[in-house]
């Protein structure tokens, strides 16, 4: 078989590499520092791109940053302000402490390009509108002069995204230069299947399948305690617990991503707060309403001094976004009076 090997969620890709890298490493690399095992020229396809979720308690995946990230790029932004708040490691990549550079991926693809009005996205959603089968619908976003800073900090790892629709249904192809199996693989197929479900909503189609290829492929040497311990969950748990995620709403557009972001500063800024009631009545679509439940369960977690986070939130949480955050913060799983339920 020539295509890539299909996997129903990106859990069972994830793992599949992790072993790849883990048993078959071809290269041992130092890349600025970082000690890595390498494979390189690999791939997979997800025929359910929505399953975009990883459901292992050692791996803690974390489902804000998650959607935090996809409506930073959804929205076209490059603030360190937003996103340094859900990942104050990404700090380390800005060099002016402002903006960041080549990782702000939808600066490059959702914000009018320099003498142009339209985006990227929008030019490449035209051009399928008019002729569904063309070839021509790439989104590039790594550029050539990215190459001429030697000591840049942050160079897109994303050479760029392929929407084709065909028969009904939108695929895409998404090419990157390197993916860390471990730290970014997880968050790129996340952010890159909701921008494919996005732009699938926009061109009035079905969701068709993700296909994924990385040209170096590899796990830190740092991570490989980590990596080690979510191979052993895998292998000796009796069956992977099965969260269905749900459809983005048919209703989604620039205006909705802009009325959840809304929100997402209030919480950010600590200006409000929310409970499930509130957010019940904010007039979003309730796939929506479990962003902004995310936003203030993590608005609780970093500016309230709690024990618990408000429980009557977590009960109106998407049973797999609940069963996330019960793992990657304790104060998730914590009762009212701070002990562990
Ligand atoms: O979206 C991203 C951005 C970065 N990286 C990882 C890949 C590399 O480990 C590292 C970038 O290092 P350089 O290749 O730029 O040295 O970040 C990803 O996996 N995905």
């Amino acid at each position: 078989m020539l295509t890539a090997p299909t996997f129903s969620s990106v859990e069972g890709a994830y793992l599949a590499l992790l072993r790849l890298t883990t048993e078959e490493a071809e290269h041992h690399i130092a890349a600025r520092g970082n000690e890595a095992r390498e494979v390189i020229g690999v791939g997979f396809r997800l025929t359910d791109p929505r399953q975009r979720l990883p459901y292992l308690a050692e791996r803690k995946a974390n489902p804000v940053f998650q959607f935090a990230e996809t409506l930073w790029y959804l929205a076209g932004r490059r603030d360190l302000e937003m996103i340094g708040y859900y990942a104050p490691s990404m700090r380390a990549s800005s060099t002016d402490g402002i903006r960041l550079g080549g990782s702000a991926y939808g600066h490059t693809l959702f914000s009018p390009a320099s003498g142009t009005k339209q985006s990227q996205f929008d030019q490449v959603v035209e051009l399928l509108l008019n002729e569904p089968d063309s070839k021509r619908g790439y989104l590039p976003v790594f550029k050539s002069k990215e190459l001429a800073d030697r000591e840049s900090p942050d160079v897109a790892c994303l050479a760029g995204l392929h929407l084709l629709p065909r028969d009904g249904q939108l695929h895409m192809v998404c090419n990157m230069r390197a993916n860390d199996l471990d730290c970014g693989l997880l968050s790129d197929v996340f952010s890159f299947t909701m921008i494919q479900e996005y732009a699938a909503i926009q061109l009035g189609l079905e969701l068709g399948t993700y296909t994924h290829f990385i040209g170096s492929a590899h796990v830190n040497d740092r991570d490989s305690e980590r990596v080690k311990r979510v191979l052993d969950e895998a292998n000796s748990r009796p069956a992977a617990p099965d969260f269905p995620f749900p459809a983005m709403p048919e209703s989604t557009e620039g205006a909705t991503i802009a009325h959840v972001l809304q929100h997402e500063e209030a919480l950010r800024t600590n200006q409000l707060r929310y409970n499930a009631e509130h957010i019940h009545g904010l007039g979003l679509d309730p796939y929506w309403e479990q962003v902004v439940m995310l936003f203030e369960l993590y608005r609780q977690i970093q500016h309230d001094q709690t024990a618990a986070v408000d429980p009557g939130l977590l009960d109106a949480l998407h049973p797999g976004l609940r069963w996330l955050m019960e793992r990657k913060w304790p104060v998730c799983a914590a009762a009212p009076d701070g002990s562990l339920r």
